[in-house]
């Protein structure tokens, strides 16, 4: 059953233009000129309960925006969302009760007192029976592992510590629907991949509907099974994350710190570097990059699993350091778009397997 459905939703922000200089400063103050900016143009879907779904879109494509419009921060200048039965931007305090959000960007926690204090002044916010809240309170205390800090204050935190408690703020009253915009954003690999299991386990036990944006393409494939993919405010995509992942996350970048130089693993004298190994010459392994100690390889996982590459570079080469990464955003909606886009390898996306 659809409890989100959004309807050709639509927002133009319309902001004054600034002027510089004096004489333009008065000029535009006596006639102002405005700037209209769709940021979404056109969207509609439905989510149903349970569901995991990936909200994903390079910079500034609308996603935030969406958002803030589905949890009533926000009203559309088009369309139509309902939200558990309810109009966001009309019963955003009825539906505050039974759904939740986090802004990566932006804390719910109070800076100056420690979490366990915001914990409980949620508790009155949503007005839940004590009993019920220390309960719970225990409860996520005890899941998100966050015991040892909770009585420190928010500002003294670490970066993945504050997001654990965000998370378990978030979960207090038993939300129905999450909305997470970008919930791991510069968080370290350990700490990315803890507030993804934590995540995927809250919607298994808790039937929790998760509404995810995040510009790591391993956020999508471990917590979420559905992705929509979102270019200058419309859905460009709306697929299985499995579907995603065969035709659009397959490419993988190895980078790789050798202990010998690059050229024992390469083919002489030719224009492109390529590999010299024969199992290696593979239709599915690209060198991207090779200079001196270090190797840019990139694998199309679909053809070639990454194990034996890496295996087969090791029974040559001593590894000191590898790193795995998956293409940008960018990369991935230029693909969906059929071209490809020469974006940089996006540096937060990577996970260190071996330091
Ligand atoms: N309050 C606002 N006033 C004017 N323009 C805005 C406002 N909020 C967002 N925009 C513009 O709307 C567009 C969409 O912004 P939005 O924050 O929704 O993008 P996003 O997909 O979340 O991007 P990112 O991944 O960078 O967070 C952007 O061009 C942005 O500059």
């Amino acid at each position: 059953m659809s409890i989100v459905e959004v309807s050709h939703l639509a927002k133009t922000f319309r902001s004054r233009e600034r002027a510089s200089g004096l004489a333009e400063s008065v000029r535009s103050f006596v006639r102002p000129r405005y700037r209209s900016r769709e940021a979404v143009r056109d969207i509609s879907f439905e989510l149903d309960a349970g569901e995991v779904l990936a909200f994903i879109g390079p910079n500034g494509a609308g996603k935030s925006t969406t958002i803030k419009m589905l949890t009533g921060i926000l009203y559309p200048s088009a369309g139509s969302v309902r939200v558990l039965g309810y109009t966001p931007w009309q019963q955003r305090r009825q539906l505050a009760y039974h759904i939740a959000s986090v802004f990566g960007q932006k804390s719910q926690l109070w800076y100056h007192l420690p979490p366990q204090d915001t914990f409980d002044l949620l508790a009155r916010i949503y007005e839940l029976d004590m009993n019920e809240y220390r309960r719970r309170r225990d409860f996520l205390i005890e899941v998100f592992d966050i015991a040892d800090y909770i009585r420190t204050p928010a500002r003294k935190l670490s970066l993945g510590e504050r997001m654990r408690c965000e998370l378990a703020a978030t979960f207090l009253h038993r939300p129905r629907i999450v909305f997470l915009d970008e919930p791991t954003i510069g968080l370290d690999v350990i700490a990315r991949q803890r507030i993804r299991d934590l995540i995927a386990r809250l919607n298994t036990e808790e039937g929790v509907t998760v509404l995810l944006t995040s510009h790591d393409a391993g956020d999508v494939e471990q917590v979420c099974r559905r992705a929509i993919v979102i270019n200058h405010g419309e859905i460009i995509l709306d697929e299985s994350v499995a579907t995603l992942k065969r035709d659009y996350l397959k490419e993988k970048t190895i980078d790789l710190q050798l202990a010998g130089t690059v050229d024992e693993l390469l083919s002489p004298g030719s224009d492109e570097p390529q590999l010299s190994i024969p199992e290696l010459r593979h239709a599915g392994i690209r060198v991207l990059q090779a200079q001196e100690h270090s190797l840019r390889l990139s694998v199309d996982t679909l053809r070639c699993p990454l194990e034996p590459v890496v295996a087969t570079i090791m029974q040559r080469q001593h590894i000191l350091d590898m790193t795995i990464s998956d293409p940008p955003m960018e990369t991935i909606i230029a693909s969906i778009y059929g071209s490809q886009s020469p974006a940089p390898i996006a540096a937060e996306n990577v996970s260190s397997l071996a330091g």
